[in-house]
């Protein structure tokens, strides 16, 4: 049951929602100052120096620190029905693990059951979601099969619950044929949402097992020789070509081998509208796991498409998005215990595919990456946060640290040091495939939607406090990539009336929720028709506060106000 919110005296309202970072370095895609952020009510309202800042105030101290935008992490299946086991890492815990690693939005894949339309699914992933996570996040909708009725809902899911990527599967027994990948891409690009793939060659694959089987392969190495790189590539260029028949902006998912990568290079030298995403798995392993002797060991490094053996593979990846072959990093964080892993003792096709990185994947690929020396702080962010963003529509909300962005920033440490291991881990999973890596970098202050939620180290993560983010269809950086400086917000001075544009978006979300019909208690909910926000602040910098234990008012879908008050420099709202 819900409490009401406790009233907070009116003389502390405010301050309790003040920030101001002081004496960082601020890194942005495109370049890095040196300037303070003040923070209020959860979005960056100055930027400069000798700001004027209100008594009260928070202050953190970021000498010697980057202050980064918060990781946005595109691939995540939490708490997912996936070859007869569920993902131990759920919503809560999920999310929980991504802020401690620096990630402050999540997307996720939401995944039809059997004979359940993706209207329902979407509906009823909303219901497990929001009031578990404690960080924003955003769902991408997956077809595991092709229809009329598929058509009609995909569109639904555009223009009225802020969905504006579709995953189509290559592989699995749930793939669609080129034909009903053609629909799809076609639909997708009319409606103008990103068509995103897992490219392998199903067909292929499941014709491999057999034969490996009935020679007497049975353990984890037959994973990688049922599924070699020309099976992932092949797949890679069939969806290029498919996508350009009907002119479809296409994202492949977990880019694992240097020949994917190589048919993503080539098409884009063809002009053929294609991103790449790396895994931070497979930027950090080889599958050098396959040799090993222990069944547990190597099945909790199952994932598809497989760890390369070539080991050249992790810098070749990391060269290509340093080179924007590839474009972002996730960690399609999908994670088995050792016990469910096991279902796939006799029969290396029946391990559960998945691995651990949600947590993990911003120390791993600062090491790698940075701290190797192949990439800059910039490209960092580009790769972890921003090109995310720009892909998915939620820029220069996410992803950039600007007048007027939701405060999702995290100050990193790059001289600190922290070594994974599974016993320390905030993740549910028993564990981790990066055990033993030492990463220089850590972040020490992680800070979303404005509220300290990593401090000084300490993780304060609040269940419910995330939100979903609805995604707007034609995304300017996919669909229309001239428009995009234009939307880039000051990265100096300081804005006031944005207070004014977030009380429209509020009245807007709120209306437009509550037009949604609430459906009786013995169906399948829609998202719950949120009750009007009572008076009362929250105090988000106290880590006692829980949403959970809340009224569910908190919850509030983003609208994009397209032509807000304020001018240009707020023009993303
Ligand atoms: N990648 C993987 O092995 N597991 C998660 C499901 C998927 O993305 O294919
Ligand atoms: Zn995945």
């Amino acid at each position: 049951m819900s409490t009401p919110v406790k009233k907070v005296p009116i003389h502390l309202q405010s301050s309790q929602n003040r920030l101001v970072i002081r004496h960082g370095k601020i890194v942005n895609e495109d370049g890095i100052t040196e300037d303070d952020i003040y923070i209020e009510d959860g979005f960056i309202k100055q930027i400069g120096r000798n700001l004027i800042i209100p008594g009260g105030t928070r202050t953190i101290d970021a000498r010697g620190k980057y202050i980064l935008p918060g990781g946005i992490d595109p691939h995540t299946h939490f708490e997912f029905e996936f070859m007869g086991s569920k993902s131990v890492d759920d919503f809560y815990q999920g999310t929980k693990a991504a802020l401690a690693g620096g990630t402050t939005m999540i997307i996720d894949f939401a995944f039809p059951k059997p004979g359940e339309s993706i209207l329902d699914c979407f509906y009823n992933y909303r219901q497990t979601a929001d009031d578990k996570v404690c960080c924003d996040y955003s769902l991408h909708m997956c077809l595991p099969h092709w229809s009329e009725q598929v058509k009609r809902e995909m569109e639904i899911l555009c223009k009225d619950h802020g969905i504006n990527s579709f995953k189509m599967f290559m592989a699995y027994n749930f793939m669609l044929n080129d034909a009903e990948l053609y629909s799809a891409f076609e639909q997708c690009q009319k409606l103008g949402a990103v068509a995103q793939v897992h490219a392998e060659n199903g067909s292929i694959i499941a014709k491999n097992v057999e034969r490996l089987l009935a020679k007497g392969i049975v353990g984890p190495e037959g994973h990688e020789l049922s599924r070699p790189e020309e099976v992932e590539s092949e797949a890679v260029n069939r969806a290029c070509v498919i996508a350009k028949q009907v002119d479809c902006p296409l994202y492949v998912v977990h880019v694992m081998s240097k020949q994917a990568a190589e048919v993503i290079s080539l098409a884009r030298k063809n002009n053929i509208q294609v991103y790449g995403e790396a895994l931070v798995a497979g930027l950090s392993k080889d599958g050098s796991h396959c040799t090993h002797n222990s069944f547990q060991y190597s099945a909790g490094h199952i994932l598809s498409p497989p760890l390369r053996s070539d080991p050249s593979t992790p810098l070749a990846l990391l060269n290509f998005l340093a080179q924007d072959v590839l474009q972002v990093v996730g960690s399609d964080n999908c994670t088995f215990n050792s016990k469910q892993k096991e279902l796939g003792k006799d029969n290396f096709s029946k391990i559960p595919n998945g691995v651990n990185g949600v947590e993990d994947r911003m120390s791993v690929v600062w090491e790698k990456g940075v701290h190797a020396g192949v990439i800059d702080p910039t490209r960092f962010v580009a790769i972890t946060s921003t090109n995310a963003a720009k892909i998915f529509n939620l820029y220069p909300r996410k992803g950039y640290i600007g007048i007027g962005s939701d405060a999702d920033i995290v100050i990193w440490n790059p001289t600190a040091t922290r070594i994974i291991s599974a016993k320390t881990h905030h993740q549910a999973v028993d564990f981790n495939i990066f055990e033993g890596l030492e990463c220089h970098g850590v972040p020490e202050y992680v800070i979303v939607n404005g509220r300290v939620v990593v401090d000084e180290g300490q993780l304060k993560a609040v269940q419910g406090f995330g939100r979903f983010i609805e995604t707007a269809v034609f995304p300017p950086f996919v669909y229309d990539p001239a428009k995009v400086e234009d939307l880039k917000p000051q990265r100096n001075g300081n804005v006031d009336e944005i207070q004014d544009i977030r009380e429209i978006e509020k009245i807007i979300s709120e209306d437009k929720i509550c037009l949604t019909p609430t459906l009786p208690e013995s169906n399948i909910g829609t998202p719950t028709c949120k009750a009007p926000r009572p008076e009362g602040q929250r105090n988000i910098q106290d880590s006692t506060f829980s949403i959970s234990e809340d009224l569910d008012t908190e919850h509030k879908s983003c609208i994009r106000v397209r032509n807000p008050p304020g001018g240009k420099s707020s023009g993303f709202w």
